[in-house]
């Protein structure tokens, strides 16, 4: 897999209409929760529709490791049978978590208020990813970590023999902080209490909830306040992950760059703590429509309809929307490639400690194409250059990352000459059919150098 097989370069030319239904796969976050939570449940929860991409398998062998009974039906049918909070096995193995932040912190969390010893490691880009932002947490519960220097993988987590409740800010923006802090409240005895000043994904909350953990989330002048009661009994579920609109993104980006498409991708989470980019697509003059919406297990659900979009105009990204998509930057760049006039995205460092730093990656393959990019620590802009004026026809490395790697491989499919990424490989991480399901629509992928 990504990071240990051989790199898949690939390539992207200009193609005809993109057009016909886009059916993404199950969202990425959603299934890595539904997993850890099944394993900490007692009973069968049963899942369907989970991404069986590389991250969320590597999170289905680690609750293995940890002693959940984990089954796949096929067809993104699976069953956990859970082990209960505080129930965990010591794992007799290395977890390896690949390619997978998500995976590797929400599990150091769920582990840390048991008292049993585990040790993680991940691949080439995990290992560099910052772990203190989880185990400075993790220590005020009782938890013992042992990493390498500046607190990365592979690193051993010795759980919380007699762990106590924290209240706890965290320092930056992150999901994956939240859920671990929640995780190990789990396991330890009064309420633990998360605050965080920028709302970030909540699918933990409303997963734990469903769980029938007592979970209250409040609005308050420090941010957002979540209290959690410990030591729950968490009942088994069924749960019917959505499709996750961090993958939607790619063909509904590609659908407004490549002339005369119409693509539609039926069925797409619109959680507002995810629905980011959607928002700004349209600021910038996308034609992009929600139909049919809905709701469907508790999350906001659409069908979007997007189409190509000539008029398109660079905008300056409101910060208070990057925690609700983060993940989607990379995408929109090339988007605003083809957009009249500057597009400008502030207070954005995350984007550097991602799967690799996103703002350097991207801005280097993006000026090797033609596109004039400006960056700082936290910021970056990208020039447009207005429809049918993006040059295109260098190859960009994609750094292990998934998200560049697709990104290039859009822009290739509306620029003059071809585009092409040295691996491809990670794609599977997130979006294991990302190249059939844009070859369908109409798309020109090639492998090989
Ligand atoms: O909690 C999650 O599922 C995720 C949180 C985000 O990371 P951070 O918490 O590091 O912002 C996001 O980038 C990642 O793809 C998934
Ligand atoms: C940042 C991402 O994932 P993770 O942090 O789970 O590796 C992503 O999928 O874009």
């Amino acid at each position: 897999m990504s990071g240990h097989g051989h790199p898949i370069p690939m390539s992207s030319a200009r193609c005809g209409p993109l057009t016909g239904r886009a059916d993404v796969p199950g969202d990425k976050s959603i299934s890595h929760r539904a997993l850890i939570l099944g394993a900490l449940a007692v009973g069968e929860t049963r899942i369907t529709g989970l991404l069986e991409g590389q991250d969320v398998l590597d999170t289905a062998r680690a609750m293995r490791a940890f002693g959940a009974e984990v089954t796949d039906h096929g067809g993104g049918a699976w069953s956990v049978h859970g082990v209960g909070v505080g129930g965990f096995a010591e794992p007799d193995q290395v977890i390896d978590c690949g390619n997978s932040g998500t995976g590797v912190r929400l599990i150091m969390g769920a582990m840390a208020t048991t008292p049993i010893t585990a040790t993680f490691t991940g691949d080439a880009s995990l290992n560099k990813r910052p772990m203190a932002r989880v185990t400075d947490p993790l220590a005020l519960f009782g938890a013992q970590s042992h990493g390498r220097s500046g607190g990365r993988l592979p690193m051993t987590i010795i759980g919380a023999a007699d762990p106590v409740p924290v209240r706890y800010s965290t320092p930056m923006p992150s999901a994956q902080v939240k859920s671990a802090v929640l995780l190990a409240g789990l396991g330890a005895p009064g309420e633990t209490v998360v605050i965080e000043r920028e709302a970030t994904r909540d699918h933990s909350e409303r997963m734990l909830a469903g769980f029938g953990a007592d979970i209250v989330s409040e609005e308050s002048a420090e941010g957002r306040v979540i209290t959690l009661k410990g030591q729950p009994e968490l009942r088994a579920q069924s749960i019917e992950v959505p499709r996750d609109p961090s993958s939607a993104a790619f063909p509904v980006c590609a659908a407004l760059i490549v002339p005369d498409s119409d693509v539609l991708i039926p069925n797409i989470g619109l959680n507002p703590t995810r629905a980011g980019l959607f928002t700004i697509l349209r600021e910038m003059g996308a034609d992009l429509l929600y139909e049919n919406e809905r709701e469907e297990g508790g999350e906001p659900v659409a069908d979007l309809r997007a189409r190509f979009s000539p008029d398109l105009k660079g905008i300056e990204v409101d910060p208070a929307r990057a925690a609700s998509m983060i993940d989607e930057y990379p995408v929109l760049s090339v988007v605003a490639a083809f957009a009249e006039g500057a597009t400008v995205m502030r207070g954005v460092a995350e984007l550097r400690v991602k799967e690799s730093d996103r703002i350097d990656a991207m801005a280097t393959g993006l000026r090797a194409n033609g596109i004039e990019v400006e960056d700082g620590p936290d910021w970056w802009i990208v020039h447009g250059r207005g429809h049918g004026d993006v040059p295109g026809g260098a190859t960009c490395a994609s750094h292990l990352d998934h998200r560049i790697a697709m990104s290039f491989l859009i822009l290739g499919m509306a620029a003059n000459a071809p585009v092409s990424v040295d691996d491809g490989g990670p794609i599977a991480t997130s979006f294991p059919i990302f190249e059939p399901l844009m070859a369908r629509l109409g798309a020109r992928l090639s492998r090989g150098a």
